[in-house]
């Protein structure tokens, strides 16, 4: 049997099961059992991660952060792409136009964000059509186009998987791109394919700790009430991660036996998501603001160019980055080229770094101003002080040095 047919298996007795105190054992033992072979899909040969490894596609990474547009064939991704970045992406009404993930870069409030158009999600891992996750032959990442897909096709018989989803393990931001005009059903189906690559979207990672001990067996303490999981559920799960001797802390409201599994495989990346619906130029108003229901998401039309603006705007609240103006002595800051970092690595030191890292070595003190700074003439800080959003600060940054 192949991992994507024991998959298959483990699945379909999932659903078929009731959860009730006399199966959660069972389920939880279950749960384990489906994310080990899933790691196995994701990385063959064994070993960590899943990173991205053989079955993904190389593409230069430029700028601070990265967003990735995902979706099935024909729902514009390129077409929004190309437009937005003024790079070339093929776009054409033939499903599998993009074959390759193809990568281009815009400006939001001067900083450059790298933007990767990747091709649309193909189905049919079961019937040995969704490539790459069989063999090693794929790792070029090259496709042949495929049938059109059927739209109706119901979730549990036709898995879709692609050989371009690790790649978004990667990004700092991931575009779910659907199509207005295609059931809503698409936005499950794409989130399950994320799901199964270790992709969390729109989450914290749980506050589960789990501490392996070499004795004294397993003992389970929780900080909030389980109302989602139960000791059985928790026992069933670690015997099958063969993990006999452990303190188990759960301090995660509503943690779930997903989240444990989850904590306990260790590589799962979490990314936030944002739902762009579209080509709404093709549906009524009355419609539209069905849409506006769905939360974080963004109606647009690509190609009509329709309330893009909102969409670049919300891009760039949900990257979360911080920009630091740099001010040469006795000069202007400079407004137009901001040095960006990311928000949890905002140090004065991280702002060192990426402009040379022997800068932070020499550097006595920075002198920065803004909303991090006590006064607004300028306070002298240290390697470790955080900056904020549209903090200004010296240019030159080392005392000594002769930039
Ligand atoms: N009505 C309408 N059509 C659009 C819009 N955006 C794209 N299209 C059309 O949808 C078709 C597919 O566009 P692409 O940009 O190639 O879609 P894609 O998601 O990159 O497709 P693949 O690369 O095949 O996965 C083209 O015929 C586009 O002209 C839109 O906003 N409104
Ligand atoms: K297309
Ligand atoms: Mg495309």
């Amino acid at each position: 049997m192949t991992t994507v047919q024991k998959i298959k298996e483990i699945e379909d007795e999932m659903a078929k099961t009731q959860k009730n105190k006399a199966t959660s054992y069972h389920l939880g033992q279950l749960k384990a059992k489906l994310a080990k072979l899933r790691r196995e899909l994701i990385n063959p040969t064994g070993g960590s991660g899943g990173g991205g490894g053989g079955l993904g596609f190389d593409v230069a990474r430029t700028g601070i952060a990265s967003v990735g547009f995902v979706g099935f064939p024909s729902v514009g991704k390129s077409t929004l792409m190309s437009k937005l970045t003024g790079t070339h992406s093929e776009v054409s009404e033939i499903d599998f136009t993009t074959l390759t993930t193809v990568p281009g870069t815009v400006k939001v409030h001067g900083a450059p964000i790298q933007i990767l158009d990747l091709p649309g999600i193909i189905e049919g891992a079961n019937d040995g059509r969704g490539r790459g996750r069989q063999g090693s032959s794929n790792v070029c990442g090259e496709l042949e186009p495929l049938p059109n897909r059927t739209l109706q096709s119901s979730p549990v018989k036709a898995k879709r998987y692609s050989p371009f989803t690790p790649v978004a393990r990667t990004c700092n931001l991931i575009f779910i791109v659907l199509d207005v005009l295609k059931p809503l059903g698409d936005k499950k189906l794409i989130e399950t394919e994320l799901e199964g690559f270790g992709i969390r979207l729109n989450k914290r990672p749980p506050a589960i700790l789990v501490r392996r001990k070499e004795k004294g067996g397993i003992a389970i303490t929780n900080t909030v009430p389980l109302t989602n999981i139960d000791q059985d559920e928790i026992k069933a799960i670690l015997s099958e991660y063969k993990i006999n001797n452990a303190d188990i802390a759960i301090r995660e409201p509503g943690a779930t036996a997903d989240d444990l599994v989850d904590v306990i495989e260790g590589n799962r990346v979490y990314i936030p998501a944002l739902y762009v619906l579209n080509k709404i130029d093709a549906i009524s108003i009355e419609e539209l603001d069905l849409l506006y229901k769905i939360p974080m998401s963004v109606p647009i039309s690509s190609r009509e160019w329709l309330n893009i603006d909102e969409l670049i705007e919300k891009m760039w609240e949900t990257l979360n980055l911080v920009r630091v103006y740099t001010k040469p002595r006795g000069l202007a800051p400079d407004y137009s080229s901001p040095v960006v970092l990311r928000r949890g690595r905002c140090t004065v030191e991280d702002f060192c770094a990426s402009i040379h890292k022997e800068i932070a070595k020499q550097m006595k003190y920075a002198v920065v101003w803004g909303a991090s700074a006590k006064h607004s003439r300028g306070q002298k800080v240290g390697l470790d002080h955080i900056l904020e959003d549209e903090d200004g600060t010296n240019r030159r940054v080392p005392v000594s040095s002769s930039v």
